[in-house]
């Protein structure tokens, strides 16, 4: 059988604090296949961005890691930075919950997008130019030569997140790290994005490893699920075996604690079943 496309296994993450050392993800072992989403679910504190920056290899200076991290056949737990950096944006794209922290506030939306395609992909301006707006247009920016000529701060927060992900996607990448995506977004935008990522997800064939507080954001689009609490997770399957057999009572509070996952897990899989018949 082939390699999964990530393999995390054994990964532990510690701090030494000055009451000796925390440990902020405990022997934590996970796969993504391309074309899946995998949410990691668990409230503030569990290790979710711990994990995700693990995997990015971003992780704060004091932090001590250990274990293996593999992407398309590579160990990169303890590749070199430069090496790295070529990793990042080319395998693994990265979406934020706040745009502003990702895209440049002083360069246009074509600059920024252009610059990754110009230096992972090799492409020449005209084409690297040509393949950011298309990319805009397919995270449904139909008005991508005005956008294109923008600066973040004149696009709307929904705008802004469409065009983070269109730049992280432009790029292929294997997996696609989108912490807490629409957290900061208005409920309408926030199911919009996610539609938008469910469905990019199968036209890219990129893996999603999504990072979310909430039960309600993986019920509508988690293929499947791994609970985190206190640095370990709790439990992992699919969606379907998670929300719906949960094993764990923290996994059971969680889902008690929304109301709407079994109306979102419900209009979910009428919209599978409406694709299938
Ligand atoms: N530099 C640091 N030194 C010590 N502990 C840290 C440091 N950075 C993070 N932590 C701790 O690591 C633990 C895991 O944090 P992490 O950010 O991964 O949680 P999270 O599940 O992503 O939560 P949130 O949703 O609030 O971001 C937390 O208890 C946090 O306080």
């Amino acid at each position: 059988m082939s390699e999964p496309y990530l393999s995390v296994r054994d990964l532990t993450v510690s701090f030494q604090t000055s009451s000796g050392v925390f440990t902020a993800v405990e022997n934590i072992s996970f796969d993504l296949e391309k074309g899946e989403i995998l949410a990691l679910v668990g409230e503030s504190g569990s290790g979710k961005s711990m994990t995700s920056l693990s995997i990015l290899r971003l992780l704060p200076e004091a932090a001590r890691m250990t274990g293996t991290i593999r992407i398309d056949g590579q160990d990169i737990s303890a590749l070199p930075r430069r090496a790295m950096e070529d990793v990042r944006g080319a395998k693994i794209g990265m979406i934020f919950q706040e745009p502003m922290t990702s895209l440049n506030p002083v360069l246009t939306i074509a600059r920024q997008m252009t610059e990754g395609l110009l230096r992972h992909k090799g492409m020449k301006r005209h084409t690297a130019f040509e393949t950011a707006r298309t990319c805009l247009e397919d995270v449904g920016i139909s008005e991508s030569g005005r956008v294109l000529a923008q600066y973040p701060h004149q696009l709307s927060g929904g705008m802004r997140q469409r065009v983070m992900i269109a730049a992280a996607l432009a790029l292929r990448p294997g997996v696609l790290i989108a912490d807490e995506p629409t957290t900061a977004l208005d409920v309408t935008v926030q199911a919009q994005v996610l539609d938008l990522l469910v469905d990019l997800k199968s036209r890219y064939g990129s893996g999603i490893l999504l990072i979310t507080h909430d039960i309600g954001v993986v019920a509508e689009t988690a293929d499947r699920v791994a609970v985190m609490r206190g640095g370990r997770i709790l439990e992992t399957g699919t969606a379907e075996t998670v929300l719906g057999s949960p094993r764990h009572d923290y996994t059971k509070a969680l889902l008690s604690s929304h109301l709407t996952v079994e109306k979102a897990m419900r209009e979910r899989y009428n919209r599978i079943k409406a694709i299938a018949t």
